[in-house]
């Protein structure tokens, strides 16, 4: 059940605008980002249902969120552990699983994708999706580095269609960017602003380019770490100390590579590079091609470019 409503949208005077109040989501992938915003929806008081392909990743996500929320609520409720129990049931109760995507989607009104970062993979989900989600549903894909563009292509809801990029780890990090293509309706992308503000984030607004604002700007660092490491003119312990210690970030470019996934950092440059085969920048990295091969894909497998056994 979807409901509109009218309200006065701040820096835009006196214009009504119109959003989707978003109380149904779905959120497709039950991987690290699915069950992070899975768990900041479901205690903001959306229903929310989880789907994935395979139901050991639906349980170990579900497992992983109560974890998670016990531990805020052992801090935040401190001194009130009724209230806090009672928190951590509702949002428990708010979480529900399922591995059938299009029997779910029947009753949202939100579908927040966050699978595989594999274009043809988004696109089928999605175009199977939009013949059997209603008429209102917002689709949105969490894509690190795909152009929402291409991904909508495979529906005919073009204007019902945008990014919520979140960030890793979603319970903790602020920021969302909210990204419309030159077809996103204002309506839905007020309502992804909206949801986004309901879920306790700062939105920032971005056009469909590569990257949208953060991963245009952390690509490149990321990959001239890398780069600088194969030259052998730096250590990966040592060039992730001079990062952190000399620019205050909290982890370093390989921690935070272990920490987004070797396998996703394996697809976000695999597809710049197909799409920019000039550009030196996305020329194949051997170490990043090894660890990926032997099934090293960071800190969810136990070993990336370090070991967490
Ligand atoms: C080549 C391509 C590369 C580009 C890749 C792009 C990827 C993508 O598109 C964009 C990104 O996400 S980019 C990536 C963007 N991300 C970054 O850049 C992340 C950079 N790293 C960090 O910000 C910090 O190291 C962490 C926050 C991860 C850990 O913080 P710490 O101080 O070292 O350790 P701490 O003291 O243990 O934890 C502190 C608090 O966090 C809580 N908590 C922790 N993990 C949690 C989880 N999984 N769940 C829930 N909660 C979790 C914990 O409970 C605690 O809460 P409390 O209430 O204070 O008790
Ligand atoms: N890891 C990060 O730091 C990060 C940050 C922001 C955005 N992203 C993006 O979010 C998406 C997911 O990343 P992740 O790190 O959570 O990956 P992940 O590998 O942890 O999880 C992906 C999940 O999707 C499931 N899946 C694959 N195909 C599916 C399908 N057709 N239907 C249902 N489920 C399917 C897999 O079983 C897996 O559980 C990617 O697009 C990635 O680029 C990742």
């Amino acid at each position: 059940m979807a409901f509109f409503t009218h309200h006065i949208c701040r820096g835009l005077s006196s214009s009504a605008v119109r959003h989707v109040v978003i109380k149904n989501v779905t959120i497709i992938g039950g991987g690290q980002m699915g069950a992070g915003i899975a768990q900041v929806a479901a205690s903001t008081g959306h229903a929310v249902t989880l789907v994935d392909t395979n139901e050991d990743i639906l349980k170990k996500a579900v497992k992983g969120i109560e974890g998670n929320l016990k531990r805020v609520v052992k801090k935040k409720f401190a001194d009130k552990p009724e209230a806090g129990e009672e928190f951590l049931q509702k949002a428990m109760q708010n979480v529900s699983i399922s591995t059938d995507a299009g029997s779910v989607v029947q009753g949202t009104d939100l579908v927040v994708e966050a699978i595989v970062e594999n274009l043809k993979v988004k696109q089928d989900l999605f175009g199977g999706l939009d013949k059997l989600a209603p008429a209102h549903t917002i689709f949105a894909s969490n894509t690190s580095s795909l152009s929402i563009t291409d991904i909508a292509s495979s529906t005919n809801r073009l204007d019902r269609f945008g990014g919520l990029h979140f960030f890793n780890p979603v319970p903790v990090m602020r920021l969302v960017e909210v990204i419309a293509t030159s077809s996103t309706s204002q309506e839905t992308f007020d309502s992804l602003l909206n949801f986004s503000k309901m879920l306790g984030k700062t939105s920032v607004s971005c056009k469909d380019t590569p990257g949208f604002i953060v991963n245009r700007l952390l690509l490149p660092y990321i990959l001239d770490a890398v780069r600088m490491y194969e030259r052998g003119d730096g250590s990966k312990e040592d060039i992730d100390i001079a990062m952190k210690l000399g620019c205050g970030y909290p982890m370093g470019p390989f921690e935070l590579s272990d920490y987004v996934g070797l396998d996703t950092m394996k697809f976000i440059m695999d597809g710049w590079s197909a799409a920019n085969p000039d550009n030196p920048m996305f020329a194949q990295s051997e170490v990043l091609n090894k660890l990926v091969a032997e099934g090293k894909f960071g800190k969810k497998t136990g070993e990336g470019f370090y070991k967490y056994k």
